[in-house]
């Protein structure tokens, strides 16, 4: 039998300085940090979008992930990007038995996860710009524009076991914006949409996104998972993101892969 994801990043030992990544598809990831804590991203688990919205977002890969099996790693954090169905996930969300770890996410998210019963406690509003913390790990929401769609969206930049970490959440391109990470942050992985739909960037521009962000390591996400809202070409991405950003290595990670950054 398959040993289940979560066995394999709970029993992945990892070197001080390293962490784990697993992609979870569309924007979600579980992150391993070097003293064995978890935090986990926008994961989408359930059917939510269908059963929302319609077939057009059907999830075409399946979950890979239960939320009954994130509860046995005891999260530190869990963190939302904006309010919209794969990147929030009710479903989910009160499937999880495991009430210790608190929630980062925008007051849009925040004021949902009261309406689930989910306790002000264990919620944090976050606004561009905030810093936050749970256990080794840092937080900082970073400036995302998902229009009108999503006003009070964010990206986040998460840092533990002395790596950098920045998720864009859902955005369009803003090379001025971009320009700014480039100077604050050393980027070590940078985590990007590329499915130009609903305001978000294309595979084009996110390969220039790379190139303004000038992380060490890429990774595109939002493709592949719901047919009208993951698309992106993500062979043109790869290649054009190593031809604007040759320094930058740029990876592909199947749903339920799971890659050490070092
Ligand atoms: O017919 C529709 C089409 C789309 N939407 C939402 O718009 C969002 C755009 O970005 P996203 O990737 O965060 O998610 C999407 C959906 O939540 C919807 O509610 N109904």
């Amino acid at each position: 039998m398959r040993t289940s994801i979560v066995e394999q990043l709970r029993t992945k030992e990892l070197a001080r300085g390293q962490m784990a990544i697993c992609s979870l598809g569309q924007a979600g990831f579980i992150l391993k940090a070097d003293d064995g804590t978890f935090a986990i991203i926008d994961p989408y688990f359930s059917d939510y979008c269908e059963q929302t919205i319609g077939y057009s977002f059907k999830r075409l890969m399946p979950c890979l992930v239960e939320p009954e099996e994130v509860d046995e790693i005891g999260l530190s954090a869990y963190l939302i990007t904006h309010p919209h169905e794969d990147h929030f996930d009710p479903i989910g969300i009160r499937a999880m038995r495991d009430t210790a770890f608190p929630f980062f996410a925008p007051s849009s998210v925040v004021n949902q996860l009261g309406e689930l019963g989910i306790g002000g406690d264990r919620c944090h509003p976050l606004r561009i710009g905030d810093e936050a913390s749970a256990g080794g790990w840092r937080f900082e929401a970073i400036f995302a524009d998902h229009g009108e769609l999503a006003p009070d969206a964010v990206g986040f930049i998460i840092r533990a076991s002395g790596r950098t970490i920045c998720h864009m959440g859902d955005t369009c391109f803003n090379a001025e914006e971009w320009a700014k990470l480039n100077r604050r942050f050393d980027i070590n992985l940078l985590i990007l949409p590329i499915n130009g739909k609903f305001g978000n960037m294309n595979e084009a521009e996110a390969a220039d996104t790379v190139a303004l962000v000038a992380p060490k390591k890429a990774i595109p996400c939002h493709f592949w998972m719901l047919p009208g809202n993951s698309g992106g070409d993500v062979l043109e991405f790869l290649r054009l993101a190593e031809t604007r950003a040759p320094e930058t290595d740029v990876l592909l990670l199947t749903q339920g892969e799971i890659y050490v950054l070092e």
